[in-house]
């Protein structure tokens, strides 16, 4: 007797369930962010650290990339790569992160030089690059999906943070106002690429355990920044101290 795996629509729910359940825009420290609660050091402090993740995104893309051999798969993905570094010096998403860390009051000299990020931080996304490098191209694929949850966030996040801070403008906004223009078609691209290659139950549960494992390192990023920089506020030696890397 053969076991059909669950339809497309129920393994869809089942992957659109585990962001319901588990994304990071539900972590207090967003919550703090969102509506206003940070401090300017506390918002520095989330600068600096999710800088790291931004410069890991293209490696891990390439790291994916260097493992594909359907040319139609790489030309796709490698738009991911270009929206992060952008096409010349100055554009592209890291550059943009760079703006926002300017707006904040911090140096991008600075920022860049990843001197600061928080041990539990480099742990969490390394494991990402590493997760893409070495999986299978599905689970590789799929931890990608935590992108279907992320114009919700990033539009929260834009709205909470113009009503709230002073540095929000048009330029510090930029990054996140181009990931809502950027992201859909990502994610429209990846969420089928799983749905039409995750034929078995066994591809299945492959899939819903690398988008799960993505939410567990988004969410111990900010886990690692609010133990940190919140409550009980203890920062780790190497941590980032209130007052460096100003401009
Ligand atoms: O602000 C956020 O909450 C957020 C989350 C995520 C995500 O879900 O991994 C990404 C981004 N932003 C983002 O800007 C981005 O470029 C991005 C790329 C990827 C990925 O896994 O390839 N995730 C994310």
């Amino acid at each position: 007797m053969t076991i059909h795996a669950p339809s497309r629509e129920t393994f869809e729910a089942r992957l659109r369930q585990i962001g319901d359940a588990r994304y990071h825009d539900k972590h207090p420290f967003h919550q703090l962010l969102h509506s206003g609660g940070c401090t300017p050091d506390q918002v520095r402090a989330w600068v600096i650290n999710r800088y790291y993740y931004q410069t890991r995104i293209p490696m891990k893309d390439a790291a994916f990339m260097s493992r594909v051999t359907d040319p139609n798969l790489r030309r796709i993905w490698r738009s991911r790569i270009e929206d992060h570094d952008g096409t010349e010096p100055g554009t592209g998403g890291i550059a943009r992160w760079l703006k926002l860390a300017e707006g904040v009051g911090l140096d991008p000299d600075y920022v860049a030089s990843e001197v600061g990020i928080l041990p539990a931080t480099r742990f969490a996304v390394d494991a990402y690059v590493r997760f893409v490098r070495d999986e299978p191209l599905l689970p590789a694929v799929a931890s990608s999906l935590t992108e279907l949850f992320a114009p919700k966030i990033h539009s929260e996040r834009i709205a909470g943070l113009f009503e709230h801070y002073d540095f929000a403008n048009a330029e510090t906004m930029s990054y996140f106002q181009n990931r809502l223009k950027e992201a859909p078609k990502d994610v429209a691209f990846g969420l089928k690429w799983v749905l039409d290659h995750a034929v078995t139950q066994a591809d299945q549960d492959a899939a819903a355990r690398a988008l799960t494992f993505k939410t567990e390192v988004l969410w111990a990023q900010l886990d690692a920044l609010y133990s940190a920089y919140v409550e009980p506020g203890r920062i780790p030696p190497g941590g980032w101290q209130p007052g460096e890397g100003l401009l």
